[in-house]
């Protein structure tokens, strides 16, 4: 298969080297010269683990060393699906060090995904622990192993921590070889890597079917940690706390993991996303930035409420992944005495972040603005005309970190992207006269109710002033009379207010009659995907068949 990966042109490539966005040093070069600049203060801890810069650096060459010595070189794709411990960036800088390409799986993906991944990346290895979450990832590997079969791409899996008795799995520990020489076996900081090559694949958060695979280059995935390091005024002194998946690129680039260590600051992982763990992790390390999804909010919110941590390290916590609805967004800054930051992003690229002055209503009301001065943002309407400021229409961007293409899917990219090299986000927006904007929902989390569109985030929010109701989720499921009908997942203390009751309600707050939903389903709790959204899929197909 030949196949050529669309990329930036030559004229932008140039303007954005010109620009100063694309500095032309690879990750494994920068990690040289970031233990070159801070060799002795803390890069990570995980536990009672902790690395200096000049460790980070040394344990990059060794776990390079030992992939090398399994054959694994520059340009090869590697999936790594670990839990949140140092072993995901020990791993990940020993990738770059060889100019090898991580792909970002996620640690609740199963042999479905995994298969898929290691398919269209034709990944040479998987790194995965060999038991988390009450799941055993070599049991996993077994299987996909046996899917790939012989002629497949994958020829090593590597397990972090007991590799249990099946002879082809490497273990971790045996990759780290005790003292590779200065001159070993590896070409430069990162095994000849240019770049503008591949750094990365990250995972597209798509509503529907298997993740596609976004290509990242050093240059442009850089500029993505740095511009928002520029943002959040990161320095040697921050302290990030890793609660959501290191994997999602909200936790390793914006400005996350990534730009911590640009900044010379230190990198705390959270081995769950509770506020008990988060909290307790706050005073012994004085954390001074972390960022949740929304769903966790109310948790964190609570629990700080409550009383007894000392939350006073802690400035600013980033909220994204999701839409944070208008009042968890105003209690969450006072009950833990933070700067709160909204988040809104994508793995493909454009990054939009509330600035830390900005006026309270533009935080808690909008989600931010392009984090790039040459991030291009258009909001259209159907027939891809420019809407006015103020009315809602699908974005469209492209920038200096904002993919071209996803990675081997020609098809897709032909609609996924204008002929001018524009991505059609599917997010529906309107932008403010500021440039914040306002998600308003996506495309595909609509609901066409017999040609009544319902924009599943704006009943959401409503639903929620409702009193007895603490969660909920929009569904759209077929129907014979509709197309699609609406039924409204909720989580409620005590009993669940009838379709009837909440049709009333949502009336009494202004809304559309059409707006309200079909069927209320009470449900304990929402499920989330493994990046920590909603999972709209598993509630719908765990509705009864028709
Ligand atoms: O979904 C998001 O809002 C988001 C935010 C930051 C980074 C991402 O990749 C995201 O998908």
């Amino acid at each position: 298969m030949t196949e050529t990966q669309r990329t930036w042109s030559e004229a932008e490539s140039a303007r954005y080297r010109a620009a100063g966005h694309w500095q032309g040093v690879t990750f494994g070069a920068r990690l040289r010269t970031w233990a070159a600049a801070h060799g002795g203060r803390v890069a990570l801890v995980d536990g009672d683990r902790r690395w200096t810069y000049a460790e980070l650096d040394t344990e990059a060459d060794r776990v390079a060393a030992g992939l090398h010595g399994l054959g694994i070189g520059r340009g090869d794709r590697v999936v790594v699906q670990l839990p949140n411990r140092a072993e995901f960036l020990l791993v990940w800088f020993g990738l770059q060090r060889l100019g090898a390409v991580p792909v970002h799986a996620m640690p609740g993906h199963r042999r479905r995904e995994i298969g898929h991944l290691v398919r269209v990346a034709g990944a040479v290895a998987c790194v995965v622990p060999d038991r988390h979450a009450r799941f055993d990832h070599r049991e996993l590997m077994r299987e996909v192993r046996a899917e790939q079969g012989p002629g497949g791409s994958l020829r090593h899996v590597v397990v972090v921590g007991d590799p249990g008795n099946d002879e082809g799995f490497v273990p971790f520990a045996a990759l780290r070889t005790p003292a590779p020489s200065a001159s070993g076996p590896v070409s430069g900081d990162a095994g000849g890597a240019d770049a503008a090559d591949v750094a990365l694949l990250l995972l597209s958060g798509g509503t529907t079917g298997l993740p596609k695979l976004i290509p990242r280059t050093h240059d442009d995935y850089a500029y993505n940690a740095r511009a928002c390091v520029e943002v959040c005024a990161l320095d040697a002194r921050t302290v990030y706390l890793a609660v959501l998946p290191l994997g999602f690129n909200f936790t390793f680039a914006c400005p996350g993991v990534l730009g911590t260590l640009m900044a010379g600051g230190t990198v705390v992982v959270a081995p769950d996303p509770s506020p008990q763990t988060g909290y307790a992790l706050v005073e012994r390390e004085g954390v001074t930035l972390t960022s949740l999804t929304p769903p966790l909010v109310p948790h964190w919110t609570q629990e700080a409420a409550a009383g007894g941590w000392d939350l006073g390290s802690l400035s600013v916590v980033q909220v994204g992944g999701a839409r944070l609805p208008e009042d968890h967004a105003r209690t969450l800054g006072p009950a833990l005495g933070v700067t709160v930051q909204q988040v809104f992003g994508m793995a493909e690229g454009l990054i939009n972040l509330t600035r830390l002055d900005d006026p309270e209503d533009l935080v808690c009301a909008t989600q931010g603005r392009p984090v790039s001065p040459d991030d291009e943002v258009l909001v259209v309407d159907a027939d891809g005309r420019p809407v006015p400021d103020g009315t809602a229409g699908e974005l469209l961007t492209r920038g200096p970190y904002t993919l071209r293409g996803y990675y081997r899917a020609e098809e897709h990219n032909r609609t996924a992207f204008t002929p001018d090299g524009y991505y059609r986000s599917g997010d529906v927006v309107r932008r403010l006269a500021s440039g914040h904007l306002v998600v308003v929902g996506r495309i595909k989390d609509q609901i066409n109710r017999g040609g009544e569109k319902v924009a599943a985030v704006e009943v959401e929010e409503q639903l929620l002033t409702h009193p007895a109701i603490t969660a909920a989720a929009l569904v759209g499921v077929p129907d014979e009379r509709w197309g699609e009908r609406s039924v409204a997942f909720v989580v409620c203390a005590g009993t669940a207010p009838g379709a009837r009751e909440v049709a009333a309600h949502l009336k009494e707050r202004g809304l559309a009659g059409y707006k309200a939903p079909d069927e209320v389903v009470q449900v304990p709790g929402l499920p989330l995907t493994a990046v920590g959204k909603v999972d709209k899929a598993a509630l719908a197909r765990g509705l009864p068949r028709p």
